[in-house]
């Protein structure tokens, strides 16, 4: 009996029993449970005044003994308030920032194995470090999972100094980093790196011990060859997720398999074949999409027809079950699939773009032929096929951390699930400051000319009055058409999208400067921090101006969350056209389409909290599918490990 490699197996640079497993801690009632969060940030605050008199020798005596302690002790509150204080008065000293009490508090929480919502801009990067600096004391191999490469690099050298006034190295792994870069970062005492590459490095240690379906092993003999060499990981030991609800929520849509290339020419004539019996076929006859553009469907008229132009073709073909699926997937890739929206074509090789994240992801493959369809589709040579060696979800993964914490500004709308998958409890962190974020009226225009025209309208105004504005779309198609309008109309902007995303830390910097636009996708959604420049607050700070309809409030939120951060001034509106994709989705869409149609120009101006009730209800709908998408993945992938457990299919 073959297993995937369990987190509770012993590895390599780690005593496993100092770690008892993790227990989901008791539900937080509110206020009596969270009083005590309280209770240690003041218990912080006293340590710190100790802290604060030590000159460096005594900080350093002093640091070594309460390492000493908690490295005997575990994460007890007494030894993570210490520690704690230690790591805050070295961030004061090796950053110029004092923690605030809402920080204190969210990595206190964080210690604790659960999850802290804390607005945008609050300072969740530096909460973060606190909490995996105390972990990393009390010597336990600490990951902090960020949402991109971008942050991981960003947050690993920016607060390398307050790691290394604790004694402790902090290391990072990023998608293009080889195998001996990878070792080196995760032999750090604390390691920035993206959910994906930590689950892959996990499946490749995996299959480097040999704990994969007893058939596969034969395959894998040469990964194995590598079994003398030491695991990359040194166990599951303490993760602390920044950006947790797009990880293990959003990102927890798919599962990462592992595979590799296989020669398979029978499969890819399948596809050939799959690809020319999809485009035979007639719009509204044979097949028909969705309101929401994003499902197809055969028709009965389609299925027959495809049953009688598959019937010469013989063999796979004559699976009535198997046609179907595959020539669906056909059309998909032909009418649903767009380039630009859902992926790139860059030096002849299909990119797909992370819906959540806008980020081109290069390496990833869409699953069960839908890749090769789609080179098929864009006249390109089809990769070879691939064969699955190790699969994980990320519901299947996160609980194999012995300590799991997290925040994010946008929890609460997910927070049901993260107790249910993740064993996981959500604990508010109220404001630092009162938000001075302007919300306002929402506009709806009838077609994407007249919307772009506005938009670039309302750029010249912002201009003139010295406001920076961060304009948010949904694709690198939206974001090019819009910035095209822009060059049209003679006003000087930067694009952030998929396609150009080299310069992203010099975008950013910039974006807060007096009459800077930025245009972007999602990959200014979160995480991004556009500092304001001198002057610029008193015009108003920045102005957030959202061009898309969103799958989930919580990414509302977070573009939102660009402006208005920690105190600062800053405006944000929602400008969409019926043309916009889910538009079709949204209560009252068939109404305004019929209005528009006799009056293209047509704009409606509606306050935001109207448009909060018409998408709601769309967005509510969505992340039910969603959801339950979701449980059926964990359900299958369940069945996929007792699969190994018993020998599984390939035996
Ligand atoms: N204690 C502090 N003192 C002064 N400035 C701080 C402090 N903590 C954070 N900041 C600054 O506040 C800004 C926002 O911090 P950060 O990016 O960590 O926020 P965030 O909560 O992670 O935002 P987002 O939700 O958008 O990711 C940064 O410029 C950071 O340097």
């Amino acid at each position: 009996m073959t297993r995937l490699l369990d987190a509770r197996v012993p590895l390599p640079g780690l005593v496993w029993g100092a770690y008892p497993e993790r227990r989901d801690p008791p539900r937080v009632r509110w206020p009596w449970g969270r009083a005590r969060y309280g209770r240690q940030v003041d218990a912080v605050r006293a340590a710190l005044v100790v802290w604060q008199a030590l000159d460096e020798p005594a900080f350093a005596a002093r640091l070594r003994a309460v390492q000493t302690r908690i490295g005997r002790d575990g994460l007890a509150v007494e030894r993570v308030v210490e520690a704690l204080a230690a790591a805050v008065e070295a961030a004061r000293r090796s950053l110029g920032l004092k923690a605030y009490d809402t920080q204190i508090r969210a990595a206190l929480i964080m210690l604790d194995n659960r999850l802290a919502e804390m607005a945008t801009g609050e300072g969740k990067t530096l909460a973060a470090a606190l909490a995996a600096a105390v972990g990393a004391l009390a010597g336990t191999p600490v990951h902090v999972l960020t949402a991109n490469d971008y942050l991981v690099e960003r947050d690993a050298v920016n607060l390398a100094p307050l790691f290394a006034l604790l004694g402790l190295r902090v290391g990072f792994v990023t998608g293009p980093m080889n195998e001996a870069q990878r070792r080196i970062a995760y032999n750090a005492s604390i390691c920035y790196v993206t959910a994906r590459e930590v689950v892959f490095d996990y499946l490749r240690d995996g299959l480097r011990r040999g704990f994969t379906r007893s058939d596969l092993q034969r395959r894998v003999a040469a990964l194995r060859e590598a079994d003398a060499k030491q695991s990359l990981l040194r166990g599951l030991c303490m993760a602390i997720v920044d950006e947790a609800d797009s990880l293990l929520i959003d990102e927890a849509m798919m599962p990462l398999i592992l595979s590799r290339q296989v020669r398979d020419s029978a499969g890819r004539a399948f596809f050939w074949q799959a690809w020319f019996l999809a485009t035979s076929l007639l719009a509204e006859q044979d097949f028909r999409i969705d309101d929401t553009g994003l499902r197809v469907e055969l028709t009965a008229v389609g299925r027959l027809a495809l049953g009688e132009k598959a019937a010469v073709l013989g063999g796979r073909w004559r699976s009535v079950r198997l046609r179907e699926e595959v020539v669906n997937m056909a059309l998909a890739a032909a009418h649903v699939y767009r380039r630009d929206v859902h992926y790139l074509v860059r030096d002849g090789v299909v990119e797909i773009v992370d819906e959540v994240t806008g980020r081109a992801a290069p390496g990833r493959v869409w699953s069960r032929g839908l890749h090769t369809l789609v080179e098929l589709k864009e006249g390109l040579r089809p990769s070879p096929g691939t064969e699955t060696l190790a699969q994980i979800t990320y519901q299947r993964f996160f609980p194999r951390y012995h300590r799991l914490g997290g925040m994010s500004g946008t929890l609460k709308e997910a927070r049901g699930e993260l107790r249910e998958v993740y064993g996981l409890d959500v604990v508010c962190v109220s404001l630092r400051k009162a938000s001075s974020r302007k919300a306002l009226a929402c506009r709806i225009y009838g077609s994407k000319h007249a919307l772009w025209d506005a938009v670039a309208g309302r750029l010249a105004e912002c201009r003139a009055a010295g406001r920076p504005v961060l304009v948010g779309t949904s694709s690198v198609a939206e974001s090019e058409s819009l910035s095209a309008r822009l060059v049209a109309a003679g006003i000087p902007h930067t694009v952030l999208n998929a396609r150009c995303d080299v310069d992203e830390a010099a975008i950013v910097a910039r974006a807060g400067e007096a009459g800077q636009v930025t245009v972007a996708t999602n990959m200014a959604g979160r995480g991004t921090d556009i500092p304001l420049a001198a002057g610029v607050a008193d015009a108003g700070g920045l102005h957030v101006m959202c061009c898309q309809i969103n799958a989930s409030r919580r990414i509302d939120r977070q573009l939102e969350g660009r402006c208005a951060r920690q105190g600062d001034p800053g405006s944000v509106e929602t400008w969409i056209c019926l043309e916009t994709p889910r538009v079709a989705g949204l209560p009252l869409s068939g109404m305004l389409a019929r209005w528009c149609a006799r009056d293209a120009a047509l704009r409606l101006l509606i306050s935001p909290v109207g448009l909060r009730v018409m998408l709601a209800l769309h967005q509510w709908r969505q992340a039910r599918r969603e959801r339950r998408a979701r449980r059926g993945l964990l359900l299958a992938d369940r069945e996929w490990e007792r699969g190994l457990s018993f020998g599984g299919p390939g035996e």
